[in-house]
């Protein structure tokens, strides 16, 4: 099946570059840009010095003569413009960004301050955490893929709360990321001496994807309440890593914690559940589509540490994006994403 990237030059369409030009199942047919176009996407990629792209514009009509499926891997404000006319010549949409996630128009501006995509866009919108909503993406339009944040968060805390053990309430998120996640534009916050050496809390109680983690815990358990979560930046290019202190129903044992996030991620290949006192660092997944989970008990305090870890760019943007248009297809949903961890 055919495929476009809008979004191209950036790290999310780059990473979707080098996980598509080697998939069984999809061929990519045009890439695009807002600001490049007629440059070879090597010009100022060298790392793709061996592939022939013309940078194209963004024209949604010629697209939809060339692809069934576009991924959109463009700053939040693009999509919410753009998905209405894909939709309506009938492309299917992967979003990357946070424009389709959120089902209220009004706190999607609240948090991006951004105007929000159409309703009728919205409400055609599928959730993609694929893990969790594989029936509906396989019957979807558009897709919204998760935020990176989300993501590993929201597979860490599934378990506890699908099978109602957590209590749902003082959940407390404690995040922190690569530097790749604030994409491919150098800023003042994020050049090399400001990072270097450096730990930064950033956003915090404002960040914009504390909805969107809501909204998802909400639908599990009905009266999960508000998050704390923070966000830090970590000297490193890629890599998630969110650790969550939860209060439970009831008392357990970290052994019965971790039957039950076996149990729950059976079946699912990208999710690893480590040994007993083994907890997951970034480096394990780096370069792939796999989320990390560590979990244990806390007796004194009787709440469940869990530990979840994503490649931003992989699991958390891209990965799942390919991961989602596997689904889409009908194909296995691990086609083209079953590389080893880059290590060391
Ligand atoms: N980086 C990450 O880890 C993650 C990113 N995301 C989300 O994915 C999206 C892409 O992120 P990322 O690749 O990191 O960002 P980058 O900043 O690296 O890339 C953004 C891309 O969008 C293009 N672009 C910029 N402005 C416009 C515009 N007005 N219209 C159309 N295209 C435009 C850029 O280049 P050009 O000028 O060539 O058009 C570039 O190709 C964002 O919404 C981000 O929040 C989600 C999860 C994780
Ligand atoms: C390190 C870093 O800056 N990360 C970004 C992730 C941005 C992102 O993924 O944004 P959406 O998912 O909302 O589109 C941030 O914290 O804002």
């Amino acid at each position: 099946m055919k495929v476009s990237i809008v979004g191209a030059t950036g790290y999310g369409g780059l990473e979707l570059i080098r996980l598509l030009k080697n998939h069984p199942h999809f061929e990519i047919a045009s890439l695009h840009t807002s600001s490049k176009f007629g440059r070879q996407i090597h010009e100022d990629n060298p790392h793709l010095r061996h592939l022939e792209y013309a940078l194209e514009e963004i024209d949604p009509e010629k697209i939809s003569k060339k692809s069934e499926i576009v991924f959109l891997a463009t700053p939040s404000g693009v999509s919410a413009k753009l998905a209405r006319a894909f939709y309506q010549l009938g492309v299917k949409i992967i979003d990357l960004s946070g424009d389709l996630r959120l089902k209220n128009p009004e706190e999607y501006e609240e948090w991006y301050k951004h105007s929000a995509a159409p309703v009728e866009v919205l409400d055609e919108a599928v959730y993609g955490l694929s893990e969790w909503n594989a029936k509906h993406i396989k019957q979807a339009k558009i897709v919204a893929n998760p935020g990176c944040y989300p993501t590993a968060t929201l597979l860490g805390l599934a378990p506890l709360y699908t099978e109602q053990w957590a209590e749902g309430k003082d959940v407390i998120v404690d995040a922190k990321s690569g530097v790749s996640g604030a994409g491919k534009s150098p800023s003042a916050g994020t050049h090399y001496s400001e990072i270097n050496e450096n730990l930064k809390i950033y956003k915090v109680h404002q960040h914009q994807h504390i909805p969107e983690i809501e909204q998802q815990l909400a639908n599990w358990l009905q009266d999960s309440g508000p998050i704390s979560f923070s966000t830090h930046l970590v000297p490193m290019t890629r890599g998630i890593m969110s650790t969550m202190y939860v209060k439970l129903r009831k008392r357990t044992t970290t052994k019965e914690l971790l039957d039950l996030y076996k149990t729950v991620y059976e079946g699912h290949p990208f999710v690893r559940i480590q040994p007993q006192d083994a907890f997951p660092c970034t480096k394990q997944v780096y370069g792939s589509n796999f989320c990390d989970i560590g979990v244990a008990f806390d007796e004194r305090t009787n709440k469940a540490t869990i530990v979840s870890v994503i490649d931003n760019l992989m699991k958390g943007a891209a990965g799942q994006a390919v991961q989602n248009a596997n689904i889409l297809l009908g194909a296995e949903e691990t086609a083209g994403l079953l590389n080893i961890p880059l290590y060391p």
